[in-house]
This record gives C-alpha cells, structure tokens and sequence, in this order.
C-alpha cells in the first residue's frame, strides 16, 4: 500500500509523547499558537527524529518514574538536533536525570491547581505573572520531583511542596516545567507555550487557513502532476474539503464517486448529489452498492471484521469505479485516490504510533484498508483535526451547512446496528434516526450537539400496545458534546426532548418497543458504539 501525505516545509515543532494524559492538548496549543507540530511516541526511529526538520521540541508527562527500571528515557538524537527543547513534568524530570540532577519521589504528591512563585527570569516567564505579583496559577499532577537541577540549570520558580517548579538553561534554551501549560486550568499556558514556538524556537505563526490552503493546492498539484485522481465523496466535512481543494489545484482531473452502501441516512444519497450539484462544480458519480456490501456483510457480528469488510468492499467498487473514469478519458488509468481522512482517524486506527499505541477501532479508510491498495493516496486533511478542518472549509468558501453537519462515519449504520447488519435492521434504524434528527433541528439542538444518532440494538423487549403485548427491538439515543472527538462528553438533552423523540420512535415504528438514552462519555466510552 502506498500513503502519500504530501510534506510540509513549514516551521514546526516535534512532540514527543511519554504517555501523558494531556500529550494531544499539548498539540493543539501549538497549533491554536499558529505553528504546525506532530506528536510521536518515544520511541520514534532517530532516522525520524532527523528528518523531521523541528525547530524545537517538547517533551510530553507521562505516567512513569525515571527511577523506574523500563522507563523511558530521552532519545540522545533529541539533543543533538541543537534545537530548544521544553520538558514538561515527566519530560522535565527525564531530562534533569539525563544530565545528571536528581529526581525523587514526594512526600507531598501534588494533584490539581497550584500556585507557583517566580522567583528568576527567563523569557518563558518574564511579564507574565499577572497581577498577582511574581504568582502564577498552575495545573499539577505528580508524584516525584527534581530536587537538584543539572549544571548549567537555573531555578526560577518553586512552590512550598515543589522547589524546583521551573529550571531553565537559557544557553541550551532547555526549559522544564513541573507543570502543565498546556491545560487551560494553567492560567498563562497558552502565552507559555506561544511564548516558546515563536520567541525560544523562533517559528513563524503561518499556521493558518489560508496559508494551509495554498500550501496544500501547491503539494496536491507536485503530487499529482496531470494524472487522474478518484475522490471518495461522501458529503461529509472532511471529503468535501478535499474536493474542495483538489478541484482548486487539479480542475477537472478529478472525479468524485458517491457510494450508496445502503448504510447510509434516510434520503442521504439523493441530498448529498443535490448540494454537490448547486455548489461544487465538481463531476460527481453515485454508485448504488447496497447489495455488495450487505452481501458481504451477511454473518458478521465482529465489529472489527466488519469494519475490515465494508472497507475493503469500498475499496472494491473505488477500483471499478476507477476502470469506467479510465475509459472515460482515452484508457489513462486512475493511479490515485483521495480520500478525507483526518488526524482523529490516524491516531485511533493506531497508525501514527508504529504499533505501540492500542488499536481502539480500525477506521474504514485507515485501519480497514488492504494491505495491496492499488493506488497511490491522496490524504491532504491526513494531519489535521476535525476543527482545523472546518476552518479550511470556511476559508474555501463552502456553505455553511455542509462544513458544520455531524459527522457520519463511513461505515454508516455498519456500525450502528450492533452485531450482524441486516437490510431489514437498517430500514428501522434509519426511520428512528430521522426522527431524531429532525427533533434535534427543530428544538435547535442539532447545533448545540457535536453528533447524534440512533443505534439500533439486536435486543428484544417487551411492551404493550392498545392492550396488547408488543415484543419488539430497542432502540439506543446517542448524542455528544465535543471539540475535537478525541473526548466527547454525553450531551445533556432536555427530558422533553428526549420524551418527544422516544414516543416518536416507539409510536411511528412498529418493531421498537422500548428507546433508551446513552449516558456515556469517552473515555471510557467511543462515540460510536462499534
Ligand atoms: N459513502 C461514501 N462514498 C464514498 N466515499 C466515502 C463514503 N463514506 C466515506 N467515504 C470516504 O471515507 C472518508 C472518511 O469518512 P469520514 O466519514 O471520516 O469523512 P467524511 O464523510 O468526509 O466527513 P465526516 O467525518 O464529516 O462524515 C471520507 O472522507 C471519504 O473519502
Ligand atoms: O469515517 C469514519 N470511519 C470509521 O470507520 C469511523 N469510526 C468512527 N468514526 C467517527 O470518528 C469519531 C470518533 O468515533 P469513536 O469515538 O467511535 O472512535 C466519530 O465522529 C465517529 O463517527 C469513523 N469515521
Ligand atoms: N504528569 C507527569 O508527567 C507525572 C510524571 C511522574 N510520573 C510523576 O509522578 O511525577
Ligand atoms: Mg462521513
């Protein structure tokens, strides 16, 4: 299989991730700081170290004691980049044991807010205090602590339990933190961090909308030369962002194929070509695979397996689809496709992390892909978060309502009838669906949700119609306030609308017998419920 993420030239920051809880955040308060940055785990090959051009690096917390037999250490190759390195809590600690200071474990573990007091200078630091003279509000969470810094380090910041809350050497622009900026309960953490990309590490804020665009229309264009190119387009945010922007560098080399895999929303099909056709001025062909893919699926109740199923089958129909846009344009075969695949998808199909990182769920255009792909793909969107993604959109100027709909999962409704798919399970789950999307819009909550749904569940249960027993399926309510969908908060809905949406369901479908709302959060929990 070949991946193809076109490389970015711009200034950027490495993270490396000792398994710190907060590690992502970290990321996105870079980025929010206008400067691009990946995460890797420690363990990163020190060939990829090399050649990913940082012009600093943070290092991650992470659960560990650098006294720890296996602990982790900080790769020598880090520091070899000659680059300005920040560690924060474990990644100062690493660092200090690195260079030879002295980390111990607490009398007094320090979890929650604290107060530091700044007591030096430095460039991370000065000003920044607030009104609280020479105080500032932090985030704690540890349990050991450097208690003699390195040579060559100076203290400037302590609180009682914590001596050395801030150690810096500004000759090596090394800096360590005992706690974390990147929370929002550090008060200062984003000026904190902002302060280190572009003052310490010198980046320039070009991490924005328009700037990505033009870089991306620019590689899209290197990458493909005068090639054809398959986008699969599902009229979701993040295909259409891609379309979007492979019609600004390619025109009309592209070809956009809309699958109807017969898991997808009620009316969804006929709604996606309709927008695409008022607003994209892109070619877009619809391809009815209702059959092949609940063929495929028949007497499969594993979830990954399924998920290996319906991606493979898309798979299957992009490379007939790619054979018809061939003949279509003198015989030239399509050599690559596109897809909208984004950061969230990467990093939960455990792709980014080279193994280490548990597999939570194969996504179907990640994990789910096979292993002998016969293009070559294009993932523009393949390093980014769903919000970044939504501010390209806007920046394209695509309408509203398409970059600001939930997101919908390609294996659709795939995932949503728990165990084994059947049509007949789908034409249920996609009426009880509708009916709470359309409560969700005429309350107002669909824009206050980040994504809803309904699940259907193989379960059967009894209850009582017009004086006479109804034995029929349950049906689950999901619905979750997030930013990112890394987390996702359950949303609390009001008891009305709930109310109004169960008898909806159970008056207006005749094989559900019972509606329940699902009060879970993620972690521990996923959005999706396959
Ligand atoms: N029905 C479909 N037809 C063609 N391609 C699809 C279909 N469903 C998904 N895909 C492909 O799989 C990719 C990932 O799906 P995903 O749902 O994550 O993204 P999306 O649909 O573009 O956006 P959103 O997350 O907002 O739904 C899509 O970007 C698209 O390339
Ligand atoms: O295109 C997709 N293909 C998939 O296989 C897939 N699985 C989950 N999702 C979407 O990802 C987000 C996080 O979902 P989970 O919490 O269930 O992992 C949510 O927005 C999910 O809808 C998918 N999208
Ligand atoms: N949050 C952290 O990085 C904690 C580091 C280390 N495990 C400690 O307890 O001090
Ligand atoms: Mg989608």
């Amino acid at each position: 299989m070949s991946n193809n993420t076109p490389a970015i030239k711009e200034d950027r920051i490495l993270i490396i991730d000792y398994g710190s809880q907060y590690s992502q955040l970290i990321a996105r308060r870079v980025r929010e700081a206008g400067v691009f940055c990946e995460m890797y785990p420690y363990d990163i090959d020190t060939s990829r170290i090399e050649e990913f051009g940082a012009k600093g690096v943070i290092l991650s917390g992470g659960p560990e004691s650098v006294h720890d037999e296996n602990s982790p250490k900080i790769n020598q190759a880090l520091f070899d980049l000659n680059v300005p390195i920040l560690g924060i809590c474990y990644g100062m600690q690493a660092m200090a044991d690195h260079f030879g200071g002295k980390v111990q474990a607490s009398d007094v573990q320090e979890f929650g807010a604290s107060t530091i007091e700044v007591t030096g200078s430095s460039v991370l630091l000065d000003g920044i205090a607030g009104e609280k003279e020479n105080r500032l509000d932090v985030w704690m969470s540890h349990g050991d602590k450097v208690v003699e810094a390195p040579e060559g380090f100076d203290v400037i910041a302590s609180t009682p339990s914590c001596p050395i809350a801030v150690m810096v050497n500004e000759d090596k622009k090394y800096y360590g933190l005992q706690f974390h900026p990147e929370v929002t309960h550090t008060l200062q953490g984003d000026v904190l961090l902002s302060r280190f990309v572009h003052q310490v590490c010198e980046c320039a804020g070009s991490w924005t909308p328009d700037n990505i665009i033009d870089m991306r229309v620019e590689q899209l264009k290197q990458q493909i030369g005068d090639k054809q190119v398959l986008l699969g387009l599902s009229g979701g945010v993040d295909s259409s962002v891609v379309a979007a922007l492979l019609h600004k560098a390619i025109g009309d080399q592209l070809t956009c194929v809309f699958v109807d895999n017969g898991l997808l929303r009620l009316h969804e099909g006929d709604q996606v070509m309709q927008v695409f056709a008022e607003n994209m001025g892109v070619k877009v062909i619809r391809v009815d695979a209702e059959d092949r893919f609940l063929t495929a699926l028949a007497g499969e109740a594993d979830p990954e397996a399924k998920r290996k199923i319906i991606g493979k089958t898309f798979i299957d129909v992009f490379a007939d689809a790619a054979r018809d846009v061939s003949q279509g344009s003198d015989g030239k075969p399509v050599e690559f496709l596109a897809q909208g695949t984004i950061y969230p998808d990467v990093i939960e199909s455990a792709k980014s992390h080279q193994g280490k990182a548990h597999v939570i769920k194969s996504h179907h255009n990640v994990g789910g892909l096979p292993d002998d792909l016969q293009f070559e793909l294009v993932e523009p969107l393949r390093d980014l978060f769903k919000d970044e993604v939504r501010k390209l959109g806007i920046a394209l100027g695509l309408p509203h309502k398409m970059i600001y709909r939930h997101p919908f999962p390609g294996p659709g409704l795939g995932v949503r009838i728990l165990g084994e798919v059947k049509k007949e399970y789908a034409d249920i789950l996609r009426q009880a669906d509708a009916i709470f999307m359309q409560e969700l819009e005429r309350s107002g909550w669909y824009e206050k949700t980040a994504q809803a749904f309904a699940v259907f569940t193989p379960v059967k249960s009894v209850g009582v119609v017009g004086d006479g027993r109804r034995y029929a399926w349950v049906i689950a309510l999901r619905a979750v306030e997030t930013i990112d969908f890394m987390t996702a908060r359950f949303a609390h809905l009001p008891y009305e609308l709930i109310e109004t949406v169960s008898n909806r369901i159970m008056n207006e479908i005749a094989e559900v017998s019972r509606v329940t709302y699902d009060v879970s959060s993620k972690p521990p929990a996923t959005i999706e419920w396959e």
